[in-house]
């Protein structure tokens, strides 16, 4: 099994040309957040943007749009049933779904949706709730073969039938053979694969149990492909500087906040920049 390290995601990160523009960064459509878990969407829209996604546009509940905007007004907003909406994900280049979905009849039809449009080559990430909606349908498709799976062990069960005491590197591999694209099988440590290989994080810990930390991911896995393309090791960057940026925080704090771990994503990856312009 292959090791996403620093030097590696340092390899990712590259150094901005100067002649660029933000449509060159990836416009990044986000459909989370019914009218309980705004939070997700919140999260993982502010760590899309923090992580240098071009243009990000949430599709959330109406109750959500005042707080995202006092928090994110980078971020733009619609609603799940904005006329909007099927052109927004026809146009985007990457979208997330699933942060804080929920299982209403009105989630149901937003994912959808959201599957009957998406289409390789955009890339398409699959977390949280969108997780359990498909896995209860027995729906292991989507329209691009450049999609992201996002989930937890419990997830992780309910998607793959994978018991999570077996929920070994070959059996992760085993059903990710099955589904299109990568998945992120998070954890402690998180594995990254895709039916054949598989990379390992090394960063991160315990400071990162808290709610939010997986939404936060989505984000930037969204921000990386939107900048630096679909591949599995783009995505395994992704987890790393997640898990990085909230090792940062974790030197002084006891939690890392996801809102924290966001906050701190530029300077982790000026860092990685510079350290690859070297
Ligand atoms: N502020 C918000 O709006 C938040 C919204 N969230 C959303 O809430 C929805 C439900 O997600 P949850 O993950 O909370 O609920 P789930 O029911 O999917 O998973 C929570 C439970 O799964 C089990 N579990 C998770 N990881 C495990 C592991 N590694 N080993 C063993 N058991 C494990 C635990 O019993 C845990 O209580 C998602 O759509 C998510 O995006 C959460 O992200 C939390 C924060
Ligand atoms: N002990 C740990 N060590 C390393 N990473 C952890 C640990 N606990 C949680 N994480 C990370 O935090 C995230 C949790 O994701 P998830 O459960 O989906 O959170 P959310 O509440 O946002 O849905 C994953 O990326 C996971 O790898
Ligand atoms: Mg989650």
């Amino acid at each position: 099994m292959d090791e996403m390290t620093r030097s590696r995601a340092a390899n990712v990160v590259r150094p901005r040309t100067t002649r660029s523009h933000k449509g060159m960064y990836g416009r990044v459509v986000i459909v989370a957040g019914d009218e309980h878990f705004g939070g997700a969407a919140i999260m993982s829209a502010t760590a899309a943007v923090y992580a240098g996604a071009g243009l990000v546009t949430v599709a959330t509940a109406a109750v959500n749009h005042a707080a995202l905007h006092a928090r994110l007004p980078e971020a733009m907003v619609c609603t799940w049933t904005d006329a909007m909406l099927p052109q927004l994900l026809a146009q985007a280049d990457v979208v997330v779904v699933g942060p804080g979905l929920g299982d209403s009849a009105a989630a149901h039809v937003v994912l959808q949706l959201v599957l009957d449009t998406v289409r390789t080559p955009q890339s398409l990430i699959v977390d949280g709730s969108a997780i359990d909606i498909m896995a209860a349908g027995h729906q292991h498709q989507t329209g691009t073969a450049q999609t992201v799976w996002t989930p937890h062990a419990m997830e992780w069960q309910r998607l793959s039938g994978i018991a999570i005491a077996n929920q070994t590197v070959a059996a992760s591999q085993a059903a990710a053979a099955e589904l299109p694209g990568v998945v992120v099988c998070k954890g402690a440590p998180t594995v990254t694969l895709d039916g054949h290989v598989a990379f390992r994080n090394t960063s991160g810990g315990p400071a990162m149990a808290t709610g939010g930390s997986g939404d936060t991911l989505t984000g930037i896995i969204a921000a990386f492909i939107g900048q630096f393309g679909y591949s599995l090791a783009v995505v395994a960057a992704a987890v790393w500087v997640h898990s990085a940026a909230a090792d940062m925080v974790a030197r002084s704090q006891y939690v890392a906040l996801p809102t924290a771990v966001s906050a701190a994503l530029p300077t982790l990856m000026a860092q990685l920049s510079h350290s690859n312009a070297e």
